[in-house]
């Protein structure tokens, strides 16, 4: 079945109330004729304000990084799925290797905010991912379905209508080292064959973006790929001329 590419930039801990506007700007410019392909931005939530206000007449969706599984209360320096929304935010980034890593977040914990993101109407935006030492043992697979299965097991195949999944290897997150599109392809084919094991429906129509040092010269190769409907990107998300490219890509790719 024909699946919409997503592109979507993730600004990491970078940016400023003036970076925000003039990337906004560029973006908007860049991409305004630009059909066929989905796009979001995630800035760091500080600045959820100017990019709101900057995409105003803009297709560009907004997104966050993270988000908490409280919607109010005592849990300072959380950001609830409430608060996502007033600023019109819509695709929500969770499980980011870096939150896994720095801030120690499980396979379950990412699985709650899976489900508060549901229940508030958000699109998740999974990421899962093996690092370096697990893909060298053979584990990438394994991992995966892991990280998959805690969203499987306690919310059913049918959390993943809607939903969105980026497979990022953390090998190739900032390193300049991309997987390879016949590498990430196997990956993504086995994501969705994975969930096609439960709901074949659901597997057919999830979105499978690959995230790991995609730029505009590596982009429109994954793309001719049958399973990667879409980028996750990091660093070159900061400059409105390659992240453009990369979604030119993507539309070109996939109609
Ligand atoms: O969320 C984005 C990924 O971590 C990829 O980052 P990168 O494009 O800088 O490698």
């Amino acid at each position: 079945m024909a699946r919409r590419p997503l592109v979507m930039g993730n600004w990491k801990l970078n940016g400023s109330k003036a970076f925000t506007k003039q990337l906004v700007e560029g973006l908007k410019a860049e991409l305004a004729n630009v059909e066929g392909c989905d796009v979001a931005i995630a800035p760091p939530v500080m600045y959820l304000a100017e990019a709101e206000a900057a995409l105003v007449g803009s297709k560009i969706a907004l997104g966050s990084q993270n988000v908490d599984v409280n919607i109010s209360g005592a849990f300072t320096g959380d950001i609830s799925t409430e608060m996502l929304k007033d600023f019109g935010a819509k695709y929500i980034i969770i499980g980011h290797s870096e939150r896994r890593t720095y801030h120690k977040e499980s396979d379950e914990f990412v699985a709650k905010k899976f489900a508060a993101l549901k229940e508030a109407g958000l699109i998740p935006v999974l990421c899962i991912g093996e690092t370096e030492a697990e893909n060298e043992a053979g584990k990438t697979q394994e991992v995966c379905a892991r990280q998959i299965d805690a969203v499987l097991n306690t919310l059913g195949a049918s959390a993943f209508n809607g939903a969105v999944i980026a497979y990022e290897p953390i090998w190739a997150i900032g390193t300049g080292k991309s997987a390879t599109p016949a590498q990430a392809q196997a990956i993504h084919k086995f994501i969705r064959d994975h969930i096609a094991k439960q709901d074949q429906a659901v597997a057919d129509q999830v979105i499978l973006q690959y995230g790991g040092s995609v730029n505009d010269k590596n982009a429109a190769e994954l793309f001719t790929q049958p399973d990667i409907d879409g980028a996750l990107v990091g660093g070159a998300s900061l400059k409105a001329d390659a992240f453009s490219v990369i979604v030119k890509a993507a539309a070109k790719a996939k109609n």
